[in-house]
C-alpha cells in the first residue's frame, strides 16, 4: 500500500489530518525522562500513548534526533508509531547530488514519507521520487518569516519562484507521491497554490506556536482522494509541550502522576486541535 493510501485510510479511520509533530527539545522534557535511557523515546512514547488517537500522522523532525543517541531514540519512535498503525513522516528536508541522496533516500526503507527540498533540482529528488510507495513532501512556501526572501522573488515570468516549485512538483509526480509542504502563516499562498496545483496534498505546519491559520490550511491543503479528504496539517509544540501549562515538570521531584497529567494534557491538545480543524472541513 503506498504511503497516500495508508494516509487516506488512517484520515477516515481517526476522523484526524493532525500531524503530530515529535520535536523532543532536549531542553523541554520533563524532568525524570532526562534520566531515562534514550529520554528522546522515552518523552515520545508516553506522547504516542496519550496522542495516537487523533494522529493521522506522526512527524519528527530529524533536527531533534542529532547524535548516536538520537538516532536511536528516533528508530525506536517509527517503531512504536508504527506499532500503534500511525504512518510516519520524516522532516528531514533532503536532497543532495543523486549519488549522495540515494543514500539519503534509504530512509524510506523504515519511515513511509519525507519533507525534501527542491532547490537542487530533479535529479538531487529522483531517489526519493522513485520511491512511489514512499511520501515525498517538496518544500514549496515554508512558514518561517524569512520564507518569503527567496521563495516570492519573482521570475522572468512575473511569477514568484513558490509557485514555479509548485508547477515542477506537479510534473514531478508520476508516482502519485509528492506532496507539497506550505505554511499556516502564508494562507493566501496557500490558497493560490490549491488553484495551481489541485491535485497535490499539503503538509501544512506553522499552526500553534506559530500563529498560523487553522481553517486556511484545512480549507486548501486538503485533496478528496475517494472521498476522504487527503492532506496533514501538523502542530508540534502545541501538543508534545502543551503539558508545560498543565504541569511544572522540571523539578527533580516530578512524580509519575505529574507525568501522567503531563501527557494528558498532550492527547487533549490533539483531540481539540482535531476538532477545530474538522469544523472546517
Ligand atoms: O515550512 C515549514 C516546514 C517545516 N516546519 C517544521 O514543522 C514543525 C513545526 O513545529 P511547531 O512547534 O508546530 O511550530 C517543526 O518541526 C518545523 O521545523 C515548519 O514549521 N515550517
Amino acid at each position: 500500500m503506498s504511503f497516500f493510501e495508508e494516509l487516506r485510510d488512517r484520515i477516515e479511520a481517526t476522523d484526524s489530518v493532525v500531524s503530530v509533530g515529535l520535536d523532543p527539545d532536549p531542553n523541554r522534557l520533563p524532568g525524570p525522562m532526562a534520566d531515562r535511557d534514550l529520554p528522546r523515546f522515552a518523552f515520545n512514547r508516553r506522547i504516542i500513548d496519550a496522542t495516537h488517537e487523533h494522529a493521522a500522522c506522526y512527524k519528527p523532525n530529524a533536527a531533534f534526533y542529532e547524535g548516536a543517541e538520537g538516532w536511536r531514540a528516533l528508530r525506536e519512535t517509527v517503531a512504536y508509531a508504527h506499532g500503534k498503525g500511525v504512518p510516519v513522516l520524516l522532516d528531514a528536508k533532503r536532497a543532495d547530488i543523486g549519488n549522495t541522496t540515494r543514500q539519503y533516500a534509504s530512509v524510506l526503507e523504515w519511515v513511509d514519507a519525507i519533507t525534501v527540498n527542491p532547490y537542487l533540482g530533479r535529479d538531487s529528488l529522483q531517489p526519493f521520487l522513485d520511491r512511489h510507495d514512499s511520501g515525498v513532501f517538496v518544500l514549496c512556501r515554508t512558514s518561517n518569516p524569512g520564507g518569503a526572501d527567496l521563495q516570492d522573488l519573482e521570475l522572468e515570468t512575473g511569477e514568484p519562484l513558490y509557485r514555479r516549485v509548485a508547477a515542477l512538483a506537479d510534473l514531478w509526480n508520476e508516482g502519485g507521491n509528492v506532496g507539497l509542504v506550505v505554511g499556516a502563516t502564508a494562507p493566501e499562498e496557500l490558497e493560490t497554490l490549491r488553484r495551481e496545483v489541485p491535485d497535490l496534498p499539503f503538509l501544512v505546519p506553522g499552526i500553534g506556536a506559530q500563529g498560523g491559520d487553522a481553517e486556511a490550511a484545512v480549507e486548501h491543503g486538503l485533496v478528496d482522494r475517494d472521498g476522504v479528504d487527503v492532506g496533514l496539517v501538523n502542530s508540534s509544540r502545541g501538543i508534545i509541550f502543551a503539558g508545560e501549562d498543565a504541569v511544572n515538570a522540571t523539578g527533580a521531584d516530578v512524580t509519575e502522576a505529574d507525568l501522567d497529567r503531563y501527557v494528558k494534557a498532550a492527547g487533549d491538545a490533539a483531540k481539540r486541535l482535531k476538532r477545530v480543524l474538522n469544523r472546517y472541513r
